[in-house]
């Protein structure tokens, strides 16, 4: 068969088995439903044809429809673009045909695949196959059946979940739940498929039709119930994604009136979403997050990562317990090493917690803990880096002791580290390790060419940026320097996926490109806060925006200490554009320091939520008289909108600088660094797709207006930004390399 297309093949049993292919998953697009259709119909009129099975190539059943062509719908709004599957394919053809047939599932059936398999009269799977629906976490429903005939097999509690969390189950749980009718190993899947249909096709097996079961729905009261439980339940986990309150309204129809008006309603309401700005943005994810994988002249140019088996981490601290916990539940040896033997307990200890913690959590098997703790060994020397395959150096807590705030999800390491110490790190393990050992420093701040500047080998040097709690962050920022070896960046990105990370390599700039882009989201809310405005009306709004907390909030989790040392660097970095508001200060000199001593914006309670605080009021009333940016004296007047916006819109314009200076490789990785690293939200699709959606001109002129009004050159627009919304270029396209410039902080 050629890669792509269909074949029919009929043996003597009577048996037609009708294969698709369409690598890398059989993602269904219009040529192969209608050569699917054309084979059926043969099937159908074939007086030697039974009973069939459908089945795909190449060890995997389908993914479902083809990705691609979803982003030319979002790019061009023709929904005719995409096959017609639900009505004239998976209903008239499939499942009211005239023959039995049965789907042969190997490997994975997902989406419009599983959908399609739902049709069938019966489903056979391999050992393992994986069998899901994941369209909502693409911002759409499923478009062929799916809401209708998932909760008519498996009953509507279950459905419910595979649906509303997208989460995959294996063929051994389908098969227990009635989804699958028998699991046989691969080799025998053909053989046994063709069985079950013949079986069918003389009625020694039923001849089921999932849209028209109703015994494992229950009464009506009953799954009006089961409904709005998890109408709630979606209103708290999911409050920006419509898909989710639309999929309940779909399934409920489906029930209420029965199996064709809900397939009806379904395909209007996937055609409402398919077209949504949360479906681009989450399809946008679901590309960029692939491509942070292709790094020119380093994945394209023949190398192949090395293995790293063993690693040294330096520095027990929060943050090196964390990268050693993620290497040794990941299964690579660890050798952690302290100043002294009380740090080094401490760094042991909270190893263990962690691997407590994810074991709690469900994250990881008792029998994996165990085999983890033991790969771990603590050393106070360099005797055992001998033969260590990488070094990451977390040397901030314990050898200088420097303070290592973590933050939960959006996590900001804020360390005043010490170069001169880190200097001397790196000239020790240059001599103690073998000549391949990779170098890595988990710095957050210091540039990577001071630290190697007296190593002899400095193409083994690179950056391994973690987001604390590093076991649990799935951001790795990779910075190379100039003279980073190619195969050194490639290993690195080997090891991040193997500890379940998402490596995103960046350039060498101050805050690298996550913490750079980002650094004016405390400072935009600071302005904003001494113009006037409700702290907590800007919190509220940024979380409505779909970030989980304000930067208030963030503000407090962090620590106002880490706060200022923060502000510091970046206007070290950054003068002619940081602003340095007098608020924290302010809120320190009265005893305030955020949720480490309950104190901030908010008051913190042992188990309770987050309180507004109306005793800081007070403080911020002295910081706007002493700020003095209030026109007049007064509070300015803003819209909700234009709060949002002016908080993120000086970001969007330090993400054009990194973009520029090509601290990313392209924008998208930029989109992905900026959900996993700050929590942007995902269905916005990162801050630059965002930024394109809202449009650089807009943008552009919103900020020249508050620079102007307000004379403060956070807002004042970028280069970037103003050459692209000039000429209407999209903030994403890439940068032409002879444009690319290095700023003072960047090398
Ligand atoms: C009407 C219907 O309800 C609508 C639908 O069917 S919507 C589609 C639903 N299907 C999906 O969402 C499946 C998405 N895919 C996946 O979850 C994963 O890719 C997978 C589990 C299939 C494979 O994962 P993994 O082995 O880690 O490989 P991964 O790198 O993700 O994918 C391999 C390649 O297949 C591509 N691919 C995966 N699914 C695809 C799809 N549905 N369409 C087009 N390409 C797809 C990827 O883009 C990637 O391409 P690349 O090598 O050029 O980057």
């Amino acid at each position: 068969m050629a890669e792509v297309g269909v074949k029919m093949e009929v043996d003597s049993d009577g048996v037609a088995v009708i294969t698709f292919s369409n690598p890398p998953v059989n993602a269904f697009v219009i040529s192969i439903i209608a050569s699917l259709k054309e084979k059926f119909g043969e099937a159908m009129s074939r007086d030697d044809v039974k009973a069939i099975v459908l089945t795909g190539k190449h060890g995997k059943f389908s993914g479902g429809y083809d990705l691609n062509v979803f982003q030319k719908v979002h790019q061009t709004g023709k929904l005719s673009l995409l096959p017609d599957v639900s009505m004239d394919f998976v209903v008239n053809t499939i499942e009211d045909a005239m023959k039995p047939i049965v789907a042969a599932i190997e490997g994975l059936a997902l989406g419009g695949g599983l959908e399609v398999a739902m049709g069938c009269h019966a489903r056979i799977a391999t050992p393992k196959a994986q069998l899901r629906l994941p369209e909502l976490s693409l911002g759409i429903i499923p478009g062929a059946g799916g809401t209708q005939r998932l909760p008519r097999l498996l009953g509507l509690p279950k459905a419910l979940d595979m649906l509303l969390t997208s989460k995959p189950i294996l063929s051994e749980e389908g098969k227990r739940l009635g989804l699958i009718d028998a699991i046989v190993p691969p080799q025998e899947l053909l053989k046994a498929s063709r069985q079950w249909a013949l079986d069918i096709a003389n009625e020694r097996k039923p001849w089921v039709r999932s849209l028209h079961r109703i015994d494992k729905i229950g009464s009506l009261s009953e799954a009006h119930e089961i409904i709005k439980l998890a109408r709630q339940q979606a209103k708290r986990t999911s409050p920006n994604l419509p898909q989710h309150q639309a999929c309940l309204d779909v399934i409920e129809e489906g029930i209420v009136q029965g199996g064709y008006p809900g397939l009806l309603k379904e395909k209007k309401v996937f055609n409402e979403l398919v077209v949504s700005d949360t479906s681009k943005g989450l399809l946008h994810v679901f590309f960029a997050q692939r491509a942070t994988s292709k790094v020119p002249n380093v994945t394209d140019i023949g190398l192949k990562p090395r293995a790293v088996k063993k690693v040294a981490v330096i520095g027990g601290g929060l943050m090196g317990s964390g990268i050693a916990t993620s290497l040794i539940v990941n299964n690579i040896y660890v050798v952690l090493k302290e100043v002294n033997s009380e740090y080094l307990q401490k760094g042991i200890k909270m190893i263990e917690a962690n691997v407590r913690g994810l074991v709690a959590r469900k994250k990881l098997a008792q029998s994996r803990a165990d085999k983890a703790l033991s790969m771990i060994k603590g050393v106070l020397d360099y005797s055992e880096f001998k033969d260590v395959d990488m070094v990451i150096e977390v040397s901030n807590i314990n050898l200088s002791n420097n303070p290592v705030i973590a933050i939960g999800r959006l996590a900001w390491l804020a360390v005043i580290e010490n170069l001169q110490l880190k200097q001397k790190i790196f000239s020790e393990i240059e001599k103690a390790c073998p000549p391949h050992c990779i170098l890595a420093t988990n710095t957050s701040t210091i540039d990577l060419n001071l630290i190697g500047e007296k190593l002899g080998c400095q193409d083994r040097l690179v950056g391994a940026h973690f987001f604390s709690p590093a076991h649990v962050m799935p951001l790795l920022e990779i910075i190379r320097t100039k003279k980073t070896s190619a195969q050194v960046v490639l290993d690195l990105m080997a090891v991040g996926k193997i500890i379940n990370k998402v490596p995103v390599v960046v350039g060498n700039c101050t805050g690298f490109a996550v913490h750079r882009a980002f650094f004016p989201y405390k400072q935009s809310a600071h302005i904003l806060l001494l113009l006037g405005v409700d702290l907590f009306r800007i919190d509220r709004l940024i979380t409505n925006f779909g970030l989980p907390m304000g930067p208030f909030q963030l503000e407090d989790l962090t620590g106002f200490g880490v706060a200022v040392a923060v502000g510091k660097e970046f206007a070290n970095a950054f003068p002619d554009r940081a602003f340095k508001s007098p608020v924290t200060d302010f809120l320190i000199r009265n005893g305030r320091n955020g949720k480490n001593n309950g104190k901030g914006y908010y008051v913190y309670e042992k188990g309770s939520k987050p309180k507004p605080d109306p005793l800081v009021l007070p403080i911020i009333e002295e910081s706007r008289r002493v700020a003095n940016l209030m026109p007049h004296g007064k509070p300015i007047s803003v819209t909700d909108q234009e709060i949002v916006e002016m908080v993120l819109f000086p970001v969007v314009n330090e993400a054009c600088r990194v973009l520029e200076e090509g601290i990313v490789v392209r924008a998208a990785d930029l989109d992905i660094a900026s959900i996993l690293g700050m929590s942007f939200p995902s269905q916005r699709g990162g801050i630059i797709f965002w930024a394109d959606l809202v449009g650089s001109k807009h943008i552009y002129t919103s900020l020249k207006k508050w620079s102007e009004k307000y004379g403060n050159n956070l807002y004042k627009p970028s280069r970037f930004l103003e050459e692209r919304a000039m000429n209407g270029v999209l903030l994403s396209a890439p940068v032409s390399t002879s444009k690319t410039t290095s700023s003072r902080a960047c090398l």
